[in-house]
């Protein structure tokens, strides 16, 4: 039985605070979820598809209401841009719902939220977009091959130029269609809990849809080894209305994590006994996959900037039973003297752009901006700079990222070498969104020499 909710209106509102107000869409998604807990099922899926929906396909509904209506979106009152955005994506993305329904709902919209005078013009768009819309054509991609990426994937003009210029045109829309394809969600097995046939077990009793990942195309070499382990204990799962409520999440049993993050573990290669540093560990994925690699062995300082972000890494430590991992709170930008040649090996895994996780993170592209990203890349080095020392004589360092821009990977790695001679590259991926599982991600591994 569905609810008297009105659920357009609470998208409505989540797109006033993404969109006008700089909220992030996932944690408003969540919050609007926590608060309408009695919504059925079919009325929280709605109510997401609508909103991520919407906001995954931003540029192109505003391209749409630009094309048919006199006042541009941008010069639009917030609520009736928002208004217009989820009703053109109704239109264009939800088949199943009645063109008249979307225009009639959005008309009512619009008087109940004190745009009364305003309701024939939103009537107005929609219906032109109605008759009209399917005859609207993109840009034209041999004349304006940025634009037409930029609107058909809703990805702004920004990013689209670097990647063109980094990976080409064919290449940055391979990119960009990746991005759009239903990711299956993969967890890896905590193998100190239990062995991935037993959670394979578990997960059937509790009727959730498992998959083995499956032969991942690498080529050779250490990434391919790395891979080929994974391909033991990672599972792809469907089929469950919420993660948390399953027994085998509150007991640890396994740790969602994208395929490409799980290869930071495997590549660092740890050793049993011994001490790692992750310098920005938060919530711990990382770090408490090498702390089951180490089997209670040794020693994981997972380190955060923030009690908030530590007492996540607590929670992930405690659910998983790991003996051998430890939260501490600490700035990666203030050199700890205690550190020094303490780690056999050095986690890097730094706050970055994010853009290689648009797919996840709808909203990561509107709120990245270059001069953002020429902070981040600063941030990124003034950390490096800081921990660096902290590695022993022939030990690993990995820096990582989760995003696909050069400046941020590959030239940060060149610069480490630049800026530590006695550090290695030993190697170095940058992985495509689709590629090694579904996030575009970036690893790097060095390893120190000794002194000469
Ligand atoms: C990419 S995330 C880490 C993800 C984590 N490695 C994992 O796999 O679960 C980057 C982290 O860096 C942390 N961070 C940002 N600035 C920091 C700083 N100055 N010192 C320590 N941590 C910082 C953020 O709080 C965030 O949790």
């Amino acid at each position: 039985m569905t609810t008297n909710t009105n659920i357009r209106e609470l998208v409505l509102d989540i797109l006033i605070e993404v969109n006008e107000k700089d909220q992030y869409s996932h944690l408003v998604i969540r919050s609007v979820l926590d608060k309408y807990q009695y919504l059925d099922k079919k009325e929280r899926a709605f109510l997401t598809r609508l909103a991520e929906g919407t906001i995954e396909h931003q540029i192109e509904m505003d391209y749409m209401i630009d094309s048919f209506s006199k006042v541009k979106v941008r010069k639009m009152k917030p609520l009736i841009r928002n208004l217009l955005r989820m009703s053109v994506y109704q239109l264009r993305y939800m088949d199943a719902i009645p063109d008249s329904a979307v225009c009639n709902e959005a008309v009512k919209l619009a008087k109940k939220r004190g745009f009364r005078q305003l309701s024939g013009f939103v009537n107005g768009v929609l219906r032109s977009i109605v008759r009209e819309g399917d005859k609207l054509l993109y840009p034209d991609a041999a004349i304006e091959p940025k634009r037409y990426l930029e609107v058909k994937y809703s990805v702004p003009g920004w990013i689209i130029k670097r990647w063109m210029k980094a990976y080409g045109f064919e290449q940055t829309e391979t990119i960009l269609s990746n991005f759009y394809q239903e990711s299956p969600l993969t967890i890896r097995t905590n193998r100190t809990k239990c062995t991935p046939e037993e959670l394979q077990t578990r997960l059937i009793n509790e009727q959730v849809t498992v998959e083995r990942i499956g032969k991942i195309p690498a080529e050779s070499g250490e990434f391919k080894d790395a891979l080929g382990r994974l391909e033991d204990y990672a599972f792809k799962i469907s089929d469950f209305d919420h993660l948390q409520s399953l027994q085998t999440f509150q007991d640890g049993d396994f740790y969602v994590q994208d395929l490409s993050s799980m290869l930071v573990a495997e590549m660092a290669a740890p050793k049993k006994g011994d001490y790692v540093i992750d310098v920005c560990a938060a919530p711990g994925g990382k770090s408490s996959h090498i702390a089951e690699l180490m089997d209670g062995t040794g020693m994981v300082e997972a380190r955060d900037l923030t009690e908030y972000k530590t007492d996540l890494i607590e929670e992930n430590i405690r659910r998983h039973g790991l003996s051998n991992m430890k939260a501490v709170c600490m700035d990666a930008t203030v050199f700890d003297r205690d550190s020094v040649e303490k780690a056999d090996i050095l986690v890097c895994d730094l706050p970055c752009s994010g853009l290689g996780v648009m797919g996840k993170k709808t909203d990561i592209r509107y709120k990245m901006t270059e001069a953002k990203e020429k902070e981040l890349v600063q941030l990124q080095r003034q950390i490096l700079k800081t921990v660096i020392p902290y590695v022993k004589e022939n030990g690993t360092v990995i820096y990582s990222t989760c995003t696909i821009d050069r400046a941020e990977n590959e030239e940060n790695a060149a610069w480490i070498e630049r800026e530590f001679p006695e550090l290695s590259l030993v190697a170095m991926k940058q992985m495509l969104p689709g590629e090694a599982g579904n996030d575009g991600f970036f690893i790097s591994k060095f390893v120190r020499r000794k002194h000469e």
